[in-house]
């Protein structure tokens, strides 16, 4: 089994409200990460998004940031941010993300109409935040070439609806009652991979 699979097993779950929210090595840095499962999981999304004339690796602060990078220096595409601070820079334009449970404010710097863009994140879960993203990105005049996202809360995307972007996650998962579930039609561990351990 892979890294990525077997780090579901140890991973902590918490309750925000109602809300079921896993504490995980690549969505939250703690437990510790290891650099053997961040490598893993960057060779896993290059092999799998589509990176054919991107421009630019878009990522939402703060848990697509060490991924994004990983990613940016296997391949040398750049890296924008999406920020929780506000610059006021010429073109920044803002957004709202909503989520299972928070709301926050996120402004986009450093995209322009015309760039080809692979938007990625550490967890899809209500897709209220993607679905700001993917908004703000269309009306911008970016070319979304991919999105793909660590792991997929399957189930509850209901902010993804109506959304004219297909999202790849390398990992379906279920948090419910406490126990997380690994569902298994998401994107295949690449065979041969080195960093692949049975
Ligand atoms: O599909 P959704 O319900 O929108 O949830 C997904 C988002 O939630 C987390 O971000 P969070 O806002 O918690 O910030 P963080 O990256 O700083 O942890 C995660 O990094 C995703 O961006
Ligand atoms: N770390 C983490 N981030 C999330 N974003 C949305 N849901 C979750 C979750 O359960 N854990």
């Amino acid at each position: 089994m892979d890294k990525l699979e077997r780090s579901m097993h140890e991973a902590p779950i918490i309750e925000k409200g109602d809300y079921e929210y896993l504490v995980h090595p690549i969505s939250n840095c703690v437990p510790k990460l290891d650099p053997a499962l961040l490598r893993e999981v960057a060779s896993r999304i290059v092999t799998t998004a589509d990176l054919q004339d991107v421009d630019k690796i878009v990522t939402p602060a703060a848990m697509g940031i060490h991924i994004s990078t990983a990613v940016s220096l296997l391949t040398d595409i750049p890296l924008v941010v999406i920020r929780k601070r506000e610059y006021g820079l010429d073109g920044e334009v803002s957004l709202t993300q909503q989520t299972g449970y928070a709301e926050s404010d996120m402004y986009i710097n450093d995209v322009e109409a015309g760039d080809s863009v692979l938007l990625l994140d550490d967890m899809l879960s209500t897709g209220g935040t993607l679905r700001a993203i993917t908004d703000a990105l269309d009306a911008i005049g970016a070319d979304i070439v991919d999105v793909v996202v660590v792991m997929r809360k399957v189930g509850g995307e209901d902010a993804l609806e109506g959304i004219d972007h297909d999202v790849t996650s390398i990992l379906d998962i279920t948090v419910e009652d406490g126990v997380v579930t690994i569902v298994d039609d998401s994107v295949p561990a690449p065979r041969g991979d080195p960093e692949r351990t049975e």
